[in-house]
């Protein structure tokens, strides 16, 4: 289940597995191009006037347009070269690219002046009383502050850890009120108050032996009289209870070591293959969950729509004291070591404020020494300073995020090449690509984000980054490689990490969804060809990559992970339309090419003998068939291992004589015994049950759900169960839907009935240990659970054998929901 490649939406490379979140259809979603998203950028003014892409695009002659559609990897320097010509000459281009790139039109530039609105406003609100609206507007402050803006004598971005630090404090987020004193100490080592409230926050956290020493450096450093009391007044308090005890480091919170799994000494191997090109195998044999490969991006960047949520380094989620870029107002890190990451320390160390001008004890100099330096120097860090060419201008926020991903790239490709002494090229991964299998109107559209990525890194990198055919051409291609190769960095959400409810009315479940929250290129890990049956996973528990075996796996045996569709999730014909859409490729797997129980069942149609439980499948399921290789007959194994129902093999009994039989695999009928179906009158009676079903599925938002209408779906439950097969995926769908909407008007019992039916269903077609099974069951156990159902332990080791199997020793990381799920029992 991979993390996901390439541009797009749902159902590319970039979901780890598939995730059913309760009332919410899984639908195929086209891909979303580039053409799309240059439409859909919204420049707020003044940015707002660039001309749209659309306009660039008709304003290109038939001519270059065509030679552009005919390009290929040998031609594309040339097409290149003349459209970068053509487009030099429009001045609407120019505007767009000054726009984009020219600091002067920065909506992401500092200014002191919203600075001090946004201060003006989380005072008042501090004043008030309304701390979470405080600690929004001095987090906006802290965005907007430009580093060394002066405030009332005072540095302004200490001056807001401060205040921000003292809404952290009655909030009870004492950690967090620490790091941001820490952090206002780094700039301003002589802030008084900042010591102060330093020293407050070592109280409640019990470090008395700090808390006093801070209390003295405030006092040697505050000025007033009536401060001065009130320090000692504190220090009195607290100088009988000595109990020194280390605090938590601002820089704990990305620490490699905390993950404890390394990858064991398994020999991986690129070998060639004939349909899939390059692809991974091991030289020896693999047991199941065995942690196989783990890599950093050599890329990455945070999804658009969690900018605001996420780290912009590790991805993970943006805490309460939220640490803003020093030198523009987008970039958002969860740590100072996460933002020293991603700019560099050089920004940091330009802070440093080495001025004192009080005498302290040697004792205490030393301590200021270690807490003032503790955040910058005491760890080593890797200065990758992806996001330092992107500060305080447009073009990192109105471009689409791979072509943002492609500048992170090329810089850094810049960088090497640097310290290699090459300069031939601007940038060459080595990985594959499908820009011959592209579009006319595709190939236009990475001419032109090329020009205009190269157009906006040539205004910071100058003679580095130089605008000619080759250079264009070359950058086309990495975004065909960014295409076919990034992965989405995904993590699991639970949507109630707290507990159980309180009662069993209007009770919701509990269910697990995927954020895609990130998109990263991966050297090795792109080597990893796809299968709609993975043997390995994928997942980020930071923005490490972690490749780990979900079954035991011969020596020699390709190692596959899935770009997103799936065995169970789609039948083969939707999983080869998507895979061909997104990436350009017919997929080969095992599972496209030879007959598996659960592509024959999952849209199939029951048998009209009552008498037998065969499928019967419509012409298209029957024309992908048909062209697979049957294992029966040849003796192979089954290829859906988990699938060797005695029932389920029943309905492709057909398929199981190696004797062969006078049935064919023809629309309409019964592959088991033959009789006929009317198809068409048989989909005319599913379509109104779906009609119907989807007005109840509309109805599943409101607060009350009409009983008329869940007696309807009721009834097309009945009726879609008495045309399609048991074991077709609408049905398990339907029996999720109404599990939900018993839920929710507590009728906890036939919930937990429904649930468990789907998941029967679900467990035919993926396999009883898939992911999908793992997800489905925290639903069951959030339904069982309230129902002091005894069956709850059961499901709860199943989840965590299922999830143990996918995540191995970061399962509590990755799923810590579990936990609160086993402490219920
Ligand atoms: C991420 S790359 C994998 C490594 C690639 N095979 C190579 O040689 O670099 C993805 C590309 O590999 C090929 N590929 C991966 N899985 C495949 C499959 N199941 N069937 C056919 N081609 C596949 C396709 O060309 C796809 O665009």
């Amino acid at each position: 289940m991979g993390g996901g490649r390439t541009m797009g939406g749902e159902g590319g490379r970039r979901w780890e597995g598939e995730v059913r979140p309760w009332g919410r259809k899984q639908h195929l979603k086209p891909q979303q191009s580039l053409a799309f998203v240059f439409r859909s950028i919204v420049l707020p003014s003044p940015v707002s006037s660039a001309p749209p892409m659309e306009k660039l695009k008709s304003a290109i002659p038939q001519t270059l347009n065509l030679s552009i559609s005919q390009s290929n990897p040998h031609t594309l320097p040339h097409t290149c070269s003349s459209l970068h010509d053509f487009l030099n000459q429009l001045p609407q281009f120019h505007q767009m690219v000054e726009d984009l790139s020219h600091m002067e039109t920065s909506l992401f530039l500092k200014t002191k002046k919203s600075a001090l609105e946004f201060k003006l406003k989380g005072n008042n609100c501090f004043s008030n009383g309304d701390n979470s609206n405080a600690l929004r507007f001095y987090t906006q402050a802290l965005r907007a502050a430009p580093r060394d803006a002066n405030d009332m004598g005072k540095n302004l971005v200490a001056t807001l850890y401060v205040n921000r630090s003292a809404v952290l404090q009655k909030m009870g987020l004492v950690v967090e009120c620490l790091q941001d004193c820490n952090r206002a100490l780094a700039i301003s080592r002589s802030y008084s108050k900042a010591w102060y409230r330093r020293g407050k926050a070592n109280i409640s956290m019990g470090n008395y032996d700090d808390a006093v020493r801070d209390l003295k450096v405030s006092l040697c450093m505050e000025q007033s009289l009536s401060g001065k009391r009130q320090i000692e007044g504190e220090l009195k308090l607290i100088l009988d209870h000595h109990n020194g005890k280390d605090f938590p480091s601002d820089v704990a919170k990305y620490k490699e070591s905390d993950i404890h799994d390394q990858p064991q000494q398994i020999q991986l191997q690129c070998v060639s293959t004939e349909m899939k090109g390059r692809g991974m195998v091991s030289l020896t044999d693999v047991p199941q969950a065995t942690l196989l490969h783990t890599e950093e991006p050599y890329a990455a960047i945070v999804s658009k729509h969690c900018r605001e949520t996420h780290c912009h380094f590790c991805f993970n989620e943006l805490p309460a004291d939220i640490v803003p870029c020093p030198s523009c107002s987008l970039a958002l890190y969860c740590s100072q070591l996460c933002q020293i990451h991603a700019i560099g320390q050089q920004l940091q160390c330009d802070m440093k404020n080495h001025e004192f001008g009080v005498d302290l004890s040697s004792d205490l100099e030393k301590y200021v020494g270690s807490v003032t330096n503790a955040s910058v120097d005491g760890v080593h860090v890797e200065q990758i300073g992806e996001h330092k060419h992107e500060c305080g201008v447009n073009w990192p926020a109105a471009l689409p995020t791979e072509l943002v991903l492609a500048g992170r790239v090329i810089v850094k490709s810049i960088a090497q090449r640097r310290s290699f002494g090459e300069s031939s090229r601007i940038v060459n991964l080595e990985l594959c690509h499908n820009y011959v299998q592209l579009g006319p109107e595709a190939k236009l559209e990475l001419h032109i984000s090329s020009i205009i990525l190269l157009q906006c890194l040539h205004h910071c990198y100058g003679s580095d980054v130089p605008l000619n055919g080759e250079t264009i051409s070359q950058c086309v291609l990495l975004l065909s490689q960014i295409n076919v190769n990034s992965m989405a960095i995904v993590r699991m959400r639970s949507s109630d990490s707290t507990g159980p409810p309180s009662s069993a009315r209007n009770h919701t479940t509990n269910t697990v969804e995927q954020v895609r929250v990130g998109q990263a290129i991966y050297l090795a890990g792109s080597l990893f060809n796809h299968s709609c049956q993975p043997n390995i996973h994928t997942y980020f528990p930071s923005r490490t990559l972690y490749i780990r075996t979900t079954e035991f796996v011969v020596a020699g045996h390709p190692l596959e992970l899935s770009y997103g569709p799936q065995v169970g999730q789609w039948s083969c014909k939707e999983r080869q339309l998507s895979l061909k859409e997104q990436y350009a490729f017919v997929c080969s797997c095992t599972s496209c090419s030879r007959l598996n129980l659960s592509d024959l069942v999952i849209n199939s149609f029951r048998c009209l003998n009552p008498n037998c439980s065969g499928v019967v499948l419509d012409s298209s399921v029957v024309n992908y068939e048909k062209q697979k290789v049957n294992p029966f007959r040849c003796g192979l194994p089954l290829q859906v291992g988990k699938l060797e129902h005695d029932e389920v093999k029943r309905v492709a009994s057909l398929l199981c004589t190696e004797t062969g039989s006078a049935h064919q695999i023809e629309p309409g009928f019964c592959l088991s015994c033959g009789a006929y179906r009317d198809l068409e009158t048989s989909n005319a009676e599913i379509r109104k049950a779906e009609i119907c079903i989807g007005r109840w599925e509309d109805s599943l938002d409101s607060v009350e759900v009409p009983s008329n209408i869940l007696s309807n779906a009721l009834r097309s439950l009945d009726l879609l169960k008495s045309k399609l097969h048991p074991y077709n995926k609408k049905v398990a769908e339907v029996e999720d839907y109404l599990a939900q909407a018993f839920c929710s008007i507590g009728e906890l019992q036939r919930a937990g009935h429904y649930c468990q039916s789907s998941i029967k269903i679900l467990e035919k077609i993926y396999g009883d240990d898939n992911i999908v099974i793992g997800n489905e069951l925290v639903k069951l156990a959030s339904i069982q659970l309230p129902l002091g159902d005894p069956a709850v332990e059961q499901t709860i080791n199943r989840i965590n054998s299922i999830f143990s199997r996918h995540y191995g020793s970061h399962l509590s990381i990755m799923f810590p929901h579990l936990q609160f799920l086993k402490r219920s029992l």
